[in-house]
């Protein structure tokens, strides 16, 4: 799927949903349904509009091209938000932005979905303009709760990993290089690659997970410690750790992918190291058991 900065955007008739979506979320896709093209704020609106509130973001922008070109949309236009383009008149962006720059035909939004200076425009001035066909999706509900990036961000860190991946609908993923660590994972018979969680991004509930990861070589099962390991005084604060099943070799520097699929159980202090070790056994072989199709 191509990826196009709005500068560089070519007007054609489109078939266009807005929004921030964040995560991708099962809301998120019932506008994306039917869309050619998905039109989407890069950073989040409110790193410009109200700076002490911005969320930890669920998905880094590559991933959510990745999610949106699943969904079947032809292209992604980003726009690149800033102050001067949050100082810009709703009726600008529709004039410029939706029908000028883009071309659209239909536009899809949820029904909170806002625009323009001062959050001025919404859904029904949208529908009023009879250029394109406007759609409004209604939020969707799940088991009594709005599906909101935000609920799901607080399913994340608070263990509900499972439920937050079903209102994902693909599971959580996060990225990062690997570097090093103390150099006792090789010790307890179970290297771990660290990644240091990036502050801009949602670090799932501190736990123990069932995860697929992914290096530059392949595709390898992995149990994974996210937390700050109470066993030991690191001095660290948070780090995400994997042990890559199957695999032996160097991953330092390198980018390691890991999909979360299943939080296996809390983050522990045990009696002694040895117990330590038989619990990190049982969490591989659960992993294995958990995701032994994945691979
Ligand atoms: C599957 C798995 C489970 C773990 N569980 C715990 C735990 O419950 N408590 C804890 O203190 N550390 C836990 N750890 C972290 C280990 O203590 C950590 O991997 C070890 O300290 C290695 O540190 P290093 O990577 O800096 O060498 C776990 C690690 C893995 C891979
Ligand atoms: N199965 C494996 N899973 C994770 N890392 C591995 C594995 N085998 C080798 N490694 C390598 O070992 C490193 C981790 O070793 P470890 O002793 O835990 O040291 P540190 O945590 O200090 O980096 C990883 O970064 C990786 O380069």
């Amino acid at each position: 799927m191509k990826v196009t900065r709005l500068p560089d955007v070519e007007p054609r008739p489109r078939r266009v949903a807005v929004g921030t979506f964040d995560g991708v979320h099962l809301g998120h896709r019932e506008v994306i349904r039917d869309a050619d093209t998905v039109l989407t704020f890069d950073p989040h609106p409110t790193t410009v509009v109200h700076p002490a509130a911005v969320p930890k973001l669920i998905t880094t922008i590559d991933r959510k091209a990745e999610l949106v070109g699943s969904l079947g949309a032809q292209e992604m236009v980003v726009i690149p938000f800033d102050a001067d383009f949050a100082g810009r008149s709703a009726q600008s962006f529709i004039d410029d932005v939706l029908v000028r720059s883009l071309g659209a035909t239909h536009v899809s939004v949820g029904e909170n979905f806002r625009f323009g200076h001062r959050a001025q425009g919404d859904p029904a001035m949208l529908g009023a303009d009879d250029r394109f066909e406007t759609r409004v999706v209604q939020l969707l509900e799940a088991d009594g709760e709005i599906v909101s990036s935000s609920h799901i961000r607080g399913l994340l860190l608070g263990g509900a990993l499972e439920y937050a991946n079903s209102l994902l609908v693909d599971p959580f993923v996060m990225q990062g290089v690997v570097v090093h660590g103390d150099k006792r994972g090789r010790e307890l018979g179970y290297p771990t690659a660290n990644v240091v969680p990036d502050d801009q991004y949602v670090l799932p509930g501190h736990a123990v997970y069932a995860c697929v990861a992914e290096t530059p070589t392949g595709r390898h099962l992995a149990a994974v410690n996210v937390g700050v390991r109470p066993m030991f005084e690191t001095g660290r604060g948070e780090l995400i750790e994997a042990y890559l099943l199957d695999f032996d070799g160097d991953l330092y520097d390198t980018t390691l992918t890991l999909t979360f699929h299943h939080r296996l159980r809390g983050e522990r202090r045990f009696d002694g190291v040895d117990a330590l070790i038989e619990q990190m056994g049982r969490d591989v072989e659960e992993t294995r058991r958990l995701l032994a199709e994945q691979v």
